[in-house]
């Protein structure tokens, strides 16, 4: 008999937690939810109050030791398990890391490509992938087909380009836009400028991985604004919000001592 497992994933803006009911990848959820980073001190009263309880956990946290602490707070108030968080390696579950120091690589992007990597050989044969994670920050990854993640770009999010340009100029003080391929307005300007700056670099690492591999990559997109950039996407990307927590729960099942 396996025990619920819970995933959790602390981005730079908000907490997402979701239990499963056992540790392995596809098990059924039975709960999810995610909390702004200022709130995470309710989760042991709140949300997690009523839950049954998990085995284990494990995490990725890309926020900062201090959120990871209080997030360790809330999960030993709450339930009997060990707080275990991911960190980036030279390689786990089917990913070789490229990167030049392997341990420095956000474990949220580590996790999305374990998943990504997972969901594609769960669909066919191996091809190359492209990864986009789309949350406060965006990222863009590019694995080979064997697995190798070759690299990938970093670039502001939504929120964090509108700001800086709020703040760099004293004329962008606008509400949100609509993206248009031809904007007319200030707002829609800055709304579709965001969106196509992510699609633009997205599209590219899309032809860097057909160039480099010579094949059309599989690609995935995930993050809390994932919704809104699918629309402006070239190709096809498949939307999967749960990348991370699949991920999660497939290195927990690699993890775990074999059983039986
Ligand atoms: N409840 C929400 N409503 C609208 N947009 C949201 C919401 N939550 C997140 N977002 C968008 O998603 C981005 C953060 O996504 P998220 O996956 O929570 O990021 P992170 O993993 O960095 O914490 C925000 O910058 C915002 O644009
Ligand atoms: C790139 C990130 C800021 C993305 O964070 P997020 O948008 O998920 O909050 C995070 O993965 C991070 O801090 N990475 C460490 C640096 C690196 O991956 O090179
Ligand atoms: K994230």
């Amino acid at each position: 008999m396996s025990s619920p497992f819970l995933a959790i994933d602390i981005g730079n803006t908000r907490l997402k937690w979701a239990l499963y009911e056992g540790a392995f990848p596809g098990a059924a959820l039975q709960a999810h939810g995610a909390e702004f980073l200022d709130h995470i001190e309710r989760l042991a009263d709140g949300p997690w109050a009523d839950l049954p309880a998990p085995g284990s956990m494990l995490g990725c946290v890309v926020a900062g030791d201090t959120l990871r602490r209080r997030a360790e707070e809330q999960i030993t108030e709450r339930f009997d398990c060990t707080p275990r968080w991911v960190v980036s390696s030279a390689g786990e579950a089917g990913i070789v890391n490229g990167y030049d120091h392997p341990t420095r690589l956000g474990a949220d992007r580590f996790v999305a490509m374990i998943g990504a990597r997972h969901r594609m050989l769960a669909q066919g044969p191996e091809r190359p992938m492209v990864v986009v994670l789309i949350g406060t920050a965006v990222t863009v990854e590019a694995i080979d087909a064997s697995g190798k993640f070759l690299g990938g770009l970093i670039l502001p999010g939504h929120g964090i380009m509108l700001r800086a340009l709020e703040s760099g100029t004293a004329g962008l003080h606008v509400p949100t836009g609509e993206v248009r391929e031809f904007p007319t307005n200030t707002s829609d300007a800055l709304t579709s400028g965001g969106t196509y700056a992510i699609a633009g670099a997205v599209e590219r690492m899309v032809q860097h991985v057909r160039s480099h591999c010579g094949a059309e990559p599989a690609c995935f997109m995930t993050g809390g604004a994932g919704w809104k950039m699918a629309p402006a996407m070239n190709g096809h990307f498949e939307l999967v919000e749960s990348l991370i927590m699949d991920g999660l729960l497939v290195i927990a099942k690699e993890r775990a001592p074999a059983a039986g």
